[in-house]
């Protein structure tokens, strides 16, 4: 397959109305695709089955379910080069009106004030931005894959549900065999063309409630064992950087689901306590983030590893060939697409030291991850 061939794909797949994911992971040449042969709208049973998922953020609610097996699924080696975009940048802008300011400002105070009185430490406030915009969403899929080479990009449709499209820098959690790693991703500043660069406080202590939660979770989890955190470091997502900790070790292989259902939704993107964080977003946020915040990605994919020349065990060798791979992702830096329209979806991390301002201009510099492909 060529790379013309493979967005000729996804344009019919599109134009028939049938479901499809097209994704590249973080600094991969990789195309994937998987084109599902009906329409129906399958849900998540169990995380033993292969295949596509699509987590809302509410964790109460289906994940939806591309089935690897009912589908026609192939993969494509490209140089950045090959991507010919009409334009790799845009100019469209958006206006954001005073009552939208007003009403995030109101909503960040209303966390400060809750954190204050509660045993609220942290929660994640969001809102939606909608922007006019020619629908091309084949189009802006090639920008984000141009512009965004350590992300992981995708373009998912279903006819039921919708199109949604995202470039995010977050990893909920991969395996391999064995073995999985994660990460605590939070506090934000805009990048200035360096990652050596200073952190506040109020960002130090937002990414270290991540770190601490996530290391609490899996710690409880029978069977999770060689837990290794690393140092906090400065990780660039487009125009803007973010505070990490790369987390891994190794599992039971019958635990992938109670893995993920104890880091989502983590504190990068609802807080804690979970519950608490979790009900006060569904009460004041006043919209539905549906698929925002939830996780994508790749569940129990086969993977044919080349055989170790340099093991002589062949019994064992032989056994190796075929890895099981997950690769979830949590949906940040996203956007879906109606007609004519574009709803981006940006939040930040709030504490009791936040800045109800600060945090409003943080959505507006988060937004320009996706403004830039439209
Ligand atoms: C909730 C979002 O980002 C999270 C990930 C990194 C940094 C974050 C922050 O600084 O607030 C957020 O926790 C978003 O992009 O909508």
């Amino acid at each position: 397959m060529t790379l013309p061939i493979y967005f000729q794909k996804l344009e019919q797949q599109l134009e028939a109305q049938l479901p499809f994911v097209a994704y590249r992971h973080p600094n991969s040449d990789e195309l994937h695709l998987q084109l599902q042969q009906d329409a129906k709208l399958e849900y998540l049973e169990n995380f033993q089955q292969e295949g596509f998922v699509f987590a809302p953020f509410d964790d109460q609610q289906n994940t939806i379910f591309f089935d690897r097996k009912k589908a026609e699924f192939s993969k494509l080696n490209y140089a950045a080069e090959e991507l010919i975009s009409e334009k790799t940048t845009s100019t469209t802008t958006f206006e954001t009106t005073l009552q939208q300011k007003n009403f995030h400002e109101n909503l960040v105070e209303k966390g400060v004030e809750a954190i204050k009185n509660s045993a609220l430490e942290k929660v994640v406030l969001s809102r939606k931005q909608v922007l006019v915009v020619k629908t091309q969403p084949i189009e802006y899929f090639k920008r984000l894959l141009k512009n965004y080479p350590t992300a992981f990009v995708y373009c998912w449709y279903h006819p039921q549900v919708g199109l949604w499209l995202a470039a995010t820098p977050e990893t909920l959690v991969k395996t391999q065999n064995n073995r999985f790693k994660t990460m605590a991703l939070a506090g934000t500043q805009v990048f200035e063309g360096t990652t050596d660069v200073s952190w506040g406080e109020k960002e130090k202590e937002e990414q270290a409630i991540v770190t601490r939660t996530i290391e609490n979770a899996l710690t409880t989890i029978e069977g999770i064992e060689r837990l290794q955190i690393s140092e906090v470091h400065t990780h660039r997502a487009g125009n803007v950087v973010h505070l990490k900790t790369d987390i891994s070790g190794v599992f039971l292989k019958d635990s992938l689901a109670e893995i993920v259902t104890s880091l989502h939704p983590t504190p990068a993107v609802c807080g804690l306590p979970k519950q608490m964080a979790k009900e006060f977003i569904l009460k004041e946020e006043a919209y539905d983030r549906t698929f925002y915040s939830g996780y994508v990605g790749e569940l129990n994919i086969q993977v044919e590893k080349p055989r170790n020349p340099r093991k002589r065990n062949v019994e064992n060798s032989a056994f190796n060939l075929i890895e099981r791979q997950s690769n979830l992702y949590v949906n940040l830096r996203c956007m879906q697409l109606l007609e004519n329209k574009a709803m981006l979806y940006i939040g930040g991390g709030i504490t009791i030291d936040s800045n109800p301002n600060a945090e409003w201009e943080e959505t507006l510099r988060k937004a320009e991850t996706m403004q830039k492909v439209l």
